[in-house]
């Protein structure tokens, strides 16, 4: 080939010319061209041959590796090979040359290898074509299986994905640190296999690039095996045994690869970074995102160093900062909450038509002695009453009567007490009050306060005149009493319910059980009974022999024995369920009362009972619980109470616009007084409530209703007396004391716009009881008291009580203890007293000694 020029673009082709040329070397190019479109350009040194003697071709021939063209370095060897069959055809022709003339026969000669020449090359040419294009069809089906296979994996990785996150947020639900773990394992499963994938992402570049250069040494064995088989046209035995090989050898890696994906939960899947959805509870640690979000811990920690922050892999950091993480790498965050475990326990909506009518839940309420218990028992035909001590309601009961086939269930509670003390727990168990009046006693305190409690429930009263039989009784002087307190009943216009009946005497209690079951009508109460239960406890006790045994309304699905059930705190499954009349039951639907046996604690009065699907679940919640109420515990004991800037703060998040107020003063006419000022403070977005109003000292009933209507207590000129005061600390009830109306209105309405001043807290220190008064010349009056609560201290501000009524607010002038002036005088102890400007001081008051500190407001 030494005299041909290489400038044909065709694969491995070099043609032939025939014809004198000047003598010496030619440097050229030759194109070579590969399968899938690509070619190279190599140089290829010729070298003219000279027509020469036989004894100069015999020369010629004893050196076959003189026409080898000199190829470039890089050069694939292909290119070095191929063009080696072609010189033959022209070897006659050169032969034949001598002196540089041509015989015809020597031409013919030349003429017919120059054919058998031109045939040769097209048949290689052709199979060399067959060849290429063979090659091309199996890379193509390589490359195609390929795609597939890492399809398949990416939808595997997609899928393990999946059920991990939803896992984890299943068990971050659940709450506690298992979910941690297993979202751990989950994203680590998840996280190494994309490690693996970015490894493939770099290899399949190279391996391209090393196929176009098909000389480096970076190439894989098995592109290594094709080029080879690429090298030749001819298709060997050899050759056709070592592609079988490579095939199955390529088959097989792949089966292995696929395999390996599999065993590592993902596969060389989509190459982008994954976003993921984080679930991110309230405090997590940074490692612990960063697996939940399948980064690297290292990568977060720089993050947050460049936002000025140091952190470990092993920090915990709160919610807010770990959604910032999230959301800067990229991610989407779901927040849940620890309380999150309860989802779904309560208040499950139900379909409109799996809904059926319940019978309602009545509570009486009423004063002391006008017939509560008679009435509920007279109903009952039942005799309650004598078994009581002293015949007053001792128990809280729950019992269910029929009449006309529908059926009635009576809550019995002591006044109006345990009814609020349901409600501050959440409880809306009663559908239906009926108030007791006695006929002869009419409208009293308790009634009030009832009517009241009643207004705050939002739950409609029926009024059950009662003592009828009594001479005294007269039943038009209730009604009329009633509309003073807005219970307008039907016979003066209103839409209230009246019955007049009398429990000794069982009149008219049809009656009053038809207007329970009318008024139950307009109420359409309905409840789906083919749900897991949900119910109140009502009442309970720790029995001797029973065990924890709690009244339980059940207000929605049905209870049965054996269900799982949380109440409160506590958890337990049910042993048995007893009904009002001592009769063991299988279950109890809407509106039953039963006593429960089985759970693990005492419930209170109040706590709300859901039925769960397992024991786990029901701990887990139990556990919450308890934890929950060690904290409050905790927070109150630390002083954190709610208080007016903090009902408002509540309000303005909820955006309440109601500011519920609970009103005592010294009379009833302060009262009227406070209530017609602050009805003038509102606006049209908040408005003041007043649950109730009324003159004399603040009582337990009082914090009670307070309590359950999330109102703040304002005290006008009267104190709270003991009972009250350690139920507002116990339960962390505001009780606010002015003896300036306008003090008290310029408070409720700052708190009202949120612009509150600093406050002034006032914290109690101690009782002292004056035991007698002396009058001393030049000094004054000075009372000789005992301390019978705290202390009493010098220069504390003191308040002089008579009836739990404030009479003066002022400082002390003297403390003296045996002639001598102390700083303070403990509980037990006596001292003398008197005060700066004030000599009004009488035997039995009692001072009360408090400390000022301005708080600064903090909403
Ligand atoms: N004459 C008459 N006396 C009645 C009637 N109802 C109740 N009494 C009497 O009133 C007293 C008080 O009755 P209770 O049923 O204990 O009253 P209560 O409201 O349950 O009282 P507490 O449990 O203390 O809140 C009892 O002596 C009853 O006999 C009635 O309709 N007529």
């Amino acid at each position: 080939m030494s005299d041909d020029k290489n400038d044909d673009k065709t694969t491995l082709k070099v043609r032939p010319k025939l014809g004198l040329r000047p003598s010496g070397n030619q440097a050229g190019t030759v194109r070579q061209n590969f399968s899938h479109g690509r070619s190279k350009a190599v140089v290829v040194e010729t070298k003219k041959r000279k027509f020469t003697r036989p004894e100069d071709r015999q020369a010629d021939a004893a050196a076959p590796a003189a026409p080898e063209p000199k190829v470039e370095a890089k050069a694939p060897p292909q290119q070095r090979q191929a063009p080696a069959a072609a010189p033959q055809p022209r070897r006659p022709a050169v032969a034949k040359g001598g002196g540089g003339r041509l015989s015809s026969a020597e031409m013919e000669a030349r003429a017919r290898a120059l054919e058998e020449a031109k045939a040769r090359e097209s048949v290689e040419r052709e199979a060399a074509a067959q060849e290429a294009k063979r090659l091309a069809e199996e890379d193509a089906k390589r490359e195609a299986e390929r795609a597939e296979a890492e399809r398949k994996a990416a939808e595997e990785a997609a899928r393990l994905q999946a059920e991990a996150e939803a896992k984890a947020v299943v068990e971050e639900k659940r709450g506690g640190k298992r979910v941690d773990d297993v979202a751990r394992k989950e994203a680590k499963a998840i996280d190494a296999p994309v490690e693996e994938r970015s490894a493939g992402r770099q290899a399949t570049p190279q391996r391209k690039e090393t196929k176009a250069r098909e000389n480096e040494a970076a190439r894989p064995a098995k592109p290594r095996a094709d080029d080879n088989r690429r090298r030749s046209g001819k298709l060997t035995l050899n050759r056709a045994l070592n592609d079988d090989e490579g095939r199955s050898r390529s088959l097989s890696s792949m089966r292995r690869r696929q395999e390996k994906a599999r065993r590592g939960g993902q596969s060389s899947g989509p190459r982008e970074k994954v976003m993921r959805e984080v679930t991110v509870p309230e405090t997590i640690s940074v490692q612990d995102l960063a697996q939940r979000m399948a980064e690297r811990a290292v990568d977060v920690v720089k993050l947050m160093m460049q936002q000025g922050q140091m952190l470990k892999p092993g920090d915990i950091i709160d919610a807010d900062t770990a959604e910032l993480i999230a959301t800067e790498m990229g991610h989407t965050v779901k927040r849940v909450s620890e309380s999150d475990i309860e989802l779904g326990l309560h208040d499950v909506e139900d379909r409109e038509e799996d809904m059926q009518s319940r019978p309602p839940v009545v509570t009486i309420m009423g004063h002391v002695d006008h017939g509560k218990t008679s009435l509920l028992d007279a109903i009952r035909e039942a005799n309650v009453v004598s078994g009581e001590a002293g015949g007053i309601t001792q128990h809280i009961g729950a019992y269910q009567v029929e009449k006309d086939g529908q059926k009635i269930t009576f809550i019995d509670t002591p006044g109006h007490a345990a009814f609020t003390a349901m409600r501050a727990r959440g409880a809306e168990v009663t559908d239906i009050a009926i108030l007791v009046v006695a006929a002869d006693d009419s409208v009293m305190p308790q009634t009030i306060e009832s009517i009241n409690h009643a207004k705050a429930a939002g739950v409609p009263i029926i009024v059950a005149i009662n003592k009828i039989d009594k001479p005294a009784a007269d039943a038009s002087k209730v009604r009329t009493e009633l509309l003073q307190h807005e219970v307008f009943v039907e016979s003066m216009g209103g839409e209230v319910l009246d019955v007049e009946v009398s429990a000794t005497k069982k009149t008219n209690l049809d009656g009053l059980l038809e207007a329970i079951l009318l008024q139950s009508e307009l109420l359409d109460l309905k409840a789906n009974p083919d749900r897991p239960a949900e119910g109140s406890v009502v009442e309970a006790q720790l029995d001797k022999g029973r065990g924890s045994v709690a009244t339980v309304l059940v207000q929605a699905g049905t209870l049965r024995t054996g269900d799982i059930v949380v109440a409160g705190n506590e958890w337990g499954r049910v042993r048995a369920l007893v009904d009002s009349t001592g009769e063991q039951l299988k279950e109890a639907g809407p509106s039953m009362p039963v006593e429960l046996l089985g759970l693990s604690g005492t419930p209170q009065a109040g706590d709300r009972l859901a039925v769960v699907e397992n024991e786990a679940r029901a701990r887990e919640i139990s556990d919450y619980r308890q934890r929950l109420a060690r904290e409050k515990q905790v927070a109150r004991q630390a002083g954190s109470r709610g208080s007016l800037e903090q009902m408002m703060a509540q309000a303005q998040a909820n955006q309440i616009t109601e500011f519920p107020l609970l009103i005592k003063a010294d009379v009833q006419g302060s009262a009227e007084a406070i209530i017609g000022a602050l009805e003038k403070v509102g606006n049209d977005e908040v408005q003041v409530r007043v649950v109730h109003a009324g003159a004399g000292a603040i009582t337990e009933s009082d914090i009670s209703l307070a309590e359950a209507s999330n109102a703040a207590i304002i005290a006008f000129n009267v104190r709270a007396n003991k009972q009250a005061r350690d139920a507002s600390e116990q339960n962390g009830t505001e009780i606010r004391y002015y003896n300036i109306i306008y003090d008290l209105v310029d408070d409720v309405k700052a708190a009202m716009s949120g612009l509150l001043s600093p406050e002034m807290r006032e914290t109690f220190i101690g009782y002292a009881e004056i035991l007698e008064v002396f009058n001393i010349t030049k000094v004054g009056k000075v009372a000789g008291c005992r301390v019978t609560e705290g202390r009493v201290e010098r220069g504390a501000g003191v308040r002089l009580l008579r009836d739990n009524v404030v009479i003066h607010t002022g400082k002390l002038k003297t403390l003296k203890r045996f002639k001598d002036e102390v700083s303070e005088v403990q509980s037990g102890q006596e001292c003398g007293m008197a005060f700066e400007n004030y000599e009004d001081i009488r035997e039995k008051d009692v001072i009360e000694c408090f400390t000022v500190e301005e708080v600064a407001r903090s909403l």
